[in-house]
């Protein structure tokens, strides 16, 4: 179980994704895209845009069921991008480093690049936006919607 909890907004995903984007504009031009799925899809498909490509494969790798990691299984293929030669690898994050290490194996010449990376698995992939703790659990957009929250003077709040 994570200690604490790191909510990334739609906005701040948008920042960061443009971000690496712009970082990415110095390693290309690039072919194509292959997004981890499926966290990687969103990130992919900002970054195809702000680089004008229009090549995007897919990879899918399941690892997690909720919070617990199991036996990372690949259940499709990148056939696209060959040996990952002039392909950009777009995931989320790397938490452990286990599905980043296990699609490089796959796409060796790809460059690798995620958005958020915790120290585990920092060295895995080539570039990252932003680093997380790693007894911090990320939660996308997707994962999560506002909720109402009762003022601290409501009576309904039980006193202590
Ligand atoms: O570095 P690791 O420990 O392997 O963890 C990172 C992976 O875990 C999450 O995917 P997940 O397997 O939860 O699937 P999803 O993208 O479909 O949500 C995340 O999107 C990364 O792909
Ligand atoms: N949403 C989410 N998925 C993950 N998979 C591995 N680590 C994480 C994390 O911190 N957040
Ligand atoms: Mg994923």
């Amino acid at each position: 179980m994570a200690k604490s909890y790191a909510t990334v907004t739609w906005d701040q995903l948008h920042r960061d994704a443009r971000q690496l984007a712009s970082t990415l504009m110095n390693r290309g031009p690039f072919k194509g895209i292959v997004a981890i799925t499926r966290g990687g899809m969103i990130p992919a498909a900002i970054i195809a845009r702000e680089l004008d490509c229009r090549l995007i494969e897919t990879i899918s790798v399941v690892t997690y069921d909720e919070e617990k990691m199991g036996e990372a299984n690949v259940i499709k293929n990148a056939e696209a991008a060959g040996d990952g030669e002039g392909f950009v690898i777009i995931d989320d994050l790397v938490d452990s480093g286990v599905t980043a290490q296990l699609v490089r194996k796959l796409l060796p010449k790809a460059v690798f690049a995620c958005l958020y990376a915790k120290p585990a698995g920092r060295p895995i992939t080539d570039l990252f936006v932003v680093e997380v703790p790693q007894d911090t659990w990320v939660l996308f957009p997707w994962d999560t919607a506002p909720l109402f929250i009762p003022p601290l003077a409501s009576k309904s709040v039980e006193k202590a």
